[in-house]
């Protein structure tokens, strides 16, 4: 008997041991066939494409020679009937019948002409298209995209997922889908902004809800500390553009996108966020927000794909069809440059896997895939080189075109529409258009050198590092920012205003008194409330994490169980 189970137990153990060893060399090959699928989809997608190519340039070929044809007796048929008809002297086009068939082409009369192009079908603007010309004419226009969360029209714009069970079928139709849209691409390279759009709302884009998210006198107060790291920040950020939160380190910037995301823990809040111009929550529209921290939110023992597709399975809309989610996580692939580390492992620290820069890549990406109406980025371009960068920047940009309101903070000064320079203190310098902030600048007096990237030089001014001419300091900045708009100054700061006063009409400068009163604590008070601010701040987390707020984003993602079955489920489709 006891032999017995020591033989079960050592046959178990190998069994276990086998499978252990195995279990790697199973993953290994399912991960080849399902490249191996993948390559033969996108084989016989490309083929199609050029077999269609080849076929338009027949047919193409085929109707210039009929062109030629059709000219040729044309001229012959109409020759004969002109010397016929001319006794007859019709001054104007007699109606043309069946025999009329091989007339030369005529000049149109204005009538037929009305008929022809009422027979064209009347392609009528859309409401993006003539938002996107608006917005493109005026920048600072109040006319959002229309498309509204809770518009029942979004369902109806979603693309049709077909009725697609294999896995071939389904990459067949996600590759043919990025071909169509690469072809489109490439035909809209000389269009404009709308024109891209225009074209692309023809076709069957989908279009995502939006969301503007306007703020008023937003001021965050460390809890306990009674320290300002934001405050009396006005502003706006449009759907459609992409905008740069600047400024010296320490400013707030990361302060700034938490607040905006709903994530700023450990400080009150005052003023107001306005979504859509309602005053409601930031917490209900969660589910269509992405953020993108500084820090990884990537899984390390997982490949690129498998992240992706993972995030876009469970923050999706459960109702869309697996098709449309490998779609879209197919364009993020291709979009982020992650074609060749597709099916390669993040890594951890223990095991090595893709370099910096594409982990970065894979981050962004990660909520790229859910497609989000406002996507707020912290530092995204951090560490990657400049062909990365450039790479990542432009398919935000592509991001955008879809309606998404992008918001990140950024170092290198390129390719955004809105900048948002922020001074110590959490305080505005700037907020507006790109092209607008050198004549800002150039108003209070502050030129930009020759050579000198201007946003570098506008950071260097507001970290101190560089005097700016004149009579203008730093420190007063923000005032003059207020000022300029008309907002209302902090009392502490009302002597700024004064001296911006006297300068512009004495050009007295009187030396800058403190911003704040440093009020000197006793340990025992200091200790009491360091110790109410961590109360707090645990406070504010479980609040973040356990309590439920009503959703008004009008997407419905998989429940726990089904995440957790996705999560289970990792090597699925
Ligand atoms: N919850 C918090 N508790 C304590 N201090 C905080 C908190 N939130 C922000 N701060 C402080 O506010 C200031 C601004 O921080 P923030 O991270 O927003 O700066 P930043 O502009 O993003 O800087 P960097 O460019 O260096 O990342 C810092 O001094 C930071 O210590």
């Amino acid at each position: 008997m006891h032999a017995y189970g020591a033989l079960l137990i050592v046959a178990l153990s190998t069994l276990l041991i086998f499978i252990y060893n195995c279990s790697d060399q199973v993953l290994v090959t399912r991960e080849r066939r399902k490249a191996k699928s993948r390559e033969a989809a996108a084989r016989q997608v490309r083929e199609t494409v050029q077999a269609r190519e080849r076929w338009k340039i027949a047919k193409d070929i085929a109707k210039k020679g009929k062109g030629g044809l059709h000219d040729q007796l044309s001229r012959t048929f109409s020759r004969k009937k002109s010397a016929k008809s001319d006794p007859l002297k019709v001054g104007t086009q007699a109606k043309r019948g069946a025999g009329d068939t091989f007339l030369a082409p005529m000049p149109a009369s204005s009538n037929e002409q009305q008929s022809a192009a009422s027979n064209i079908p009347n392609k009528e603007p859309t409401n993006l298209t003539k938002m996107l010309n608006s917005l493109e004419n005026d920048p600072h226009s109040n006319e959002g995209f229309n498309l509204q969360i809770g518009d029942k029209n979004i369902k109806k714009q979603m693309p049709k997922g077909k009725n697609l069970h294999t896995q071939s079928q389904i990459l067949r139709y996600a590759y043919g889908q990025i071909e169509k849209e690469k072809a489109q691409q490439e035909k809209n390279k000389n269009l404009t902004f709308s024109g891209v759009i225009s074209m692309a709302t023809e076709g069957e884009v989908r279009t995502r809800p939006v969301i503007e998210v306007a703020f008023k006198d937003l001021t965050l107060t460390l809890k306990g500390k009674r320290k300002h790291v934001l405050r009396c920040v006005y502003g706006k950020l449009m759907p459609g553009r992409v905008s740069a939160v600047m400024g010296p380190s320490g400013a707030g910037k990361t302060t700034f996108l938490s607040a905006l995301a709903g994530k700023a823990r450990g400080c009150t809040m005052t003023g107001s966020i306005l979504i859509n111009g309602k005053n409601e929550s930031i917490h209900c529209y969660q589910k269509i927000i992405g953020f993108v921290p500084q820090d990884d939110i990537v899984h390390g023992n997982l490949t690129v794909e498998e992240n992706l597709r993972f995030s876009a399975r469970c923050r999706l809309s459960a109702d869309m069809p697996k098709p449309d989610k490998v779609l879209i996580v197919e364009r993020v692939i291709e979009s982020l440059g992650l074609q060749a580390v597709r099916d390669s492992l993040v890594g951890t620290v223990e095991k090595r896997g893709i370099s910096g820069g594409q982990r970065k890549r894979v981050n962004v990406g990660m909520e790229m895939v859910m497609e989000p109406s406002l996507l707020i980025l912290d530092e995204p371009t951090t560490g990657l080189d400049s062909a990365s960068s450039t790479l990542l920047l432009k398919a935000l940009r592509r991001e955008a075109l879809e309606g998404v309101n992008i918001c990140m903070v950024l170092h290198q000064p390129r390719m955004f529409d809105d900048i948002v320079f922020l001074a110590k203190g959490g305080l505005t310098a700037y907020h507006g258009p790109v092209k607008k902030v050198e004549e800002y600048f150039a108003g209070i007096g502050i030129n930009v050198p020759d050579r000198v990237n201007p946003p570098d030089h506008f950071i260097d001014i507001l970290e101190g590092l560089v005097k700016p001419n004149g009579n203008v300091t730093h420190q007063q900045l923000p005032v003059r920012w207020m000022l300029h708009n008309s907002y209302p100054v902090p009392p502490d700061m009302l002597h700024f205003a004064d001296q911006i006063a006297a300068a512009s009409s004495t050009n007295t400068n009187d030396p800058p008194k403190p911003a704040e009163e440093v009020v000197d604590q006793s340990f025992a008070g200091e200790f009491w409330e360091d110790m109410k601010s961590n109360v707090q701040m645990r406070r504010d987390h479980i609040e973040a994490t356990f309590l439920k707020t009503k959703d008004l984003s009008n997407r419905r993602t998989p429940g726990v169980a089904r995440q957790y079955r996705y999560y289970l489920g990792r090597y699925d489709l």
